[in-house]
């Protein structure tokens, strides 16, 4: 693993704009020497993300408040993981906390095997983020200046990582402004720099905060792909938070959903989706009249009553027992069907129905 020149440093100056974040520790000498041990002794290993019983309280007393509340986290190399929640979940305390940007009451970190804690150079040193959709990108360097002033932070030379700089310029679809300012560019564009910034060192692990936020939908798209291809073909390894459902849904492996400080899902999203026991179904009938749909209204939730000229279009969001139920009630009344048809949930269904919460995120 390669150690970053100067982690204080660019921690610091990132974490101040609240912006692109490089995790790192203190540099005390004695660490440097102790990192190098570390760094020889580290094995490869498949858990690249290790967090143990963390715990995070901000204040104290009877009004402190518990951001993060004993998780315990596995995160396998080349994984990409998404981390869902409504707002205050502690998500971002959570990552935080991983990152060493904020200091956990207890639990640890490993990264690569390594204790964030006692060796945070060695740990942080293939890890990197960016933050709370922000960027801080050098608005007068141009995209390749960017990409080449963020490989020497990290420290790679960055004529060594030119061929990765080049591909990430095309597969982000930058290639024909990688010599323009970043000043220059649009929003969508910047946002695009500062992703490919996070990813132009050669970080192994990367966490993203609403990577896709203010990106068209092909550019959206064209990231996603990306991390795909850098997940499956180089082992990056990513965990991403978004308030874009199907964001998480297309590019994730797995998903933590967590909700007042706790893990309380944590699976792939086949298993997330399979699990889930939400059916959105929709029926149309002739046979609809206002008794009948005040009776369904009192007795199902209700998504849709759409009157027609003849009888109505109704859609009802059921469990399986509400499923059995509706169909009962509609044979009871001699209803016949004109059109009916389920709609698979997704992960935003899923994430309603485990959080109670009618937040999207
Ligand atoms: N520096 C802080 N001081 C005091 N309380 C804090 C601090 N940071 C976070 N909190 C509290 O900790 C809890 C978790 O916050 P956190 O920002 O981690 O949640 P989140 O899931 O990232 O939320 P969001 O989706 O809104 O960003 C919240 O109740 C929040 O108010």
């Amino acid at each position: 693993m390669t150690g970053r020149t100067d982690p204080e440093s660019t921690a610091h100056r990132r974490a101040e704009t609240g912006s692109q974040a490089t995790a790192a520790g203190r540099s005390a000498d004695h660490e440097e020497a102790a990192d190098d041990d570390a760094t020889a002794l580290a094995e490869p290993a498949d858990t690249v993300v290790a967090v143990e019983g963390l715990g995070k309280r901000f204040g104290s007393g009877p009004d402190a408040t518990v951001a993060v509340d004993d998780v315990s986290l596995s995160i396998d190399r080349g994984a990409i993981v998404g981390l869902l929640g409504p707002n205050g979940a502690g998500k971002t305390t959570l990552v935080k906390s991983i990152l060493g940007m904020v200091l956990p009451d207890e639990g640890s970190v490993h990264i690569d095997g390594i204790d964030a804690r006692e060796r945070p150079r060695a740990a942080y040193s293939r890890v990197d983020a960016l933050l709370e959709g922000a960027r801080n990108d050098y608005w007068r360097l141009t995209v390749r200046e960017n990409l080449r002033y963020f490989a020497t932070v990290s420290g790679v030379d960055p004529d060594s990582v030119q061929a990765r700089h080049d591909r990430l310029l095309e597969r982000l679809d930058l290639a024909a402004h990688a010599d323009v300012a970043v000043r220059d560019l649009s929003r969508g564009m910047k946002q695009k720099v500062s992703l490919a910034s996070v990813l132009a060192g050669g970080a192994d692990v990367v966490f993203l905060d609403e990577p896709t936020l203010g990106l068209d939908v092909e550019s959206a798209r064209t990231l996603q792909t990306e991390l795909r291809r850098l997940a499956a073909d180089e082992g990056l390894t990513v965990v991403l938070s978004s308030h874009n459902m199907d964001v998480v849904e297309t590019v994730c492996d797995r998903v933590v959903i967590m909700s007042e400080g706790r893990v309380i899902a944590d699976d792939t999203v086949e298993a997330l989706l399979g699990g889930s026991d939400t059916h959105e179904i929709h029926v149309t009938s002739a046979d609809f009249d206002d008794g009948l749909l005040a009776t369904l209204r009192e007795r199902f939730a209700l998504a849709v009553v759409d009157r027609r000229d003849r009888g109505a279009h109704v859609a009802a969001t059921v469990d399986s027992d509400g499923l059995y139920d509706l169909m009962a009630t509609l044979r009871a009344h001699d209803v016949t069907l004109d059109r009916v048809r389920t709609v698979e949930p997704d992960l935003e269904d899923v994430f309603v129905d485990i959080t109670g919460s009618g937040e999207r995120r």
